[in-house]
């Protein structure tokens, strides 16, 4: 395990994360994975050994771009992420599902996790590494892979701004019940993290908590190259 990574996880203020989570749905953590692991992640795109399975976004009308999945065993980085961000947002996680009147409780360690999605027939690892080019975009979606969901996710940026890409912003939008939708725009220097809501969040209105809905994409690249690593916590079917 990267001794660099477990440092800058253990750096970051999580009970601001947690807040800003708690507030907004969406968290940005300074930056987690240097230069180098930004590249060496990038590189491993061409690695097909490394993927379970390759997805290209406009054969299913999802965007222009594409995405593969890791295979087992998850490049340690990866794993190493999974594993150390999940326990510190599990109080969180049970919080919401409670304030939105779900019954699932997160244990408090991702092995365990893990071994109930298994459990639950979502056995196939669901970190992803993203490659978007000129004129590519990912439509606005959830990362629901069955009936088991984590409610919050990770994205990493593993490549820079105006150096190597422009556009391809991260956009996030809220549905509100009986109101507008509401979009966010998420700026991410190489290296930095956003933690968003997967699905749902409570919100506190004057009536309690109500549900809103969350989707996630990407505006047009507009030059270069962009490559992002997904880390979401449950297993797929
Ligand atoms: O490339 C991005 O910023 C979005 C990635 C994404 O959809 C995901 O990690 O689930
Ligand atoms: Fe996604």
């Amino acid at each position: 395990m990267s001794m660099a990574l477990t440092r800058s996880i253990a750096a970051v203020d999580w009970p601001q994360a947690v807040r800003d989570l708690d507030a907004e749905g969406v968290a940005v953590l300074p930056r987690l994975l240097d230069t180098r692991q930004c590249t060496t992640l990038r590189g491993l795109y061409a690695r097909a050994e490394r993927f379970r399975s390759r997805v290209v976004m406009d054969r299913h009308g999802f965007g222009r771009g594409e995405y593969q999945y890791f295979a087992e065993p998850l490049p340690s980085v990866v794993q190493a992420l999974r594993e150390l961000i999940y326990p510190h947002l599990v109080p969180l996680a049970n919080a919401w599902v409670q304030r939105l009147r779900e019954v699932q409780t997160f244990p408090a360690a991702h092995t365990e996790f893990r071994a109930q999605c298994h459990a639950a027939g979502q056995r196939r690892p669901t970190p992803l590494l993203l490659r978007y080019g000129a004129g590519d975009y990912n439509c606005l979606h959830q990362d629901l892979y069955g009936e088991l969901a984590f409610p919050l996710q990770v994205i990493v940026m593993l490549s820079e701004l105006v150096t190597d890409y422009d556009g391809g912003e991260l956009v996030l939008v809220e549905q509100r019940p009986r109101r507008q939708s509401r979009p966010r725009v998420v700026p991410l220097q190489r290296g930095e993290a956003a933690i968003i809501a997967v699905n749902s969040r409570p919100v506190t209105g004057q009536r309690g908590d109500y549900r809103v809905k969350l989707k996630h994409g990407v505006s047009t690249v507009r030059r270069g190259e962009r490559y992002t690593l997904g880390v979401i916590f449950h297993d797929a079917r």
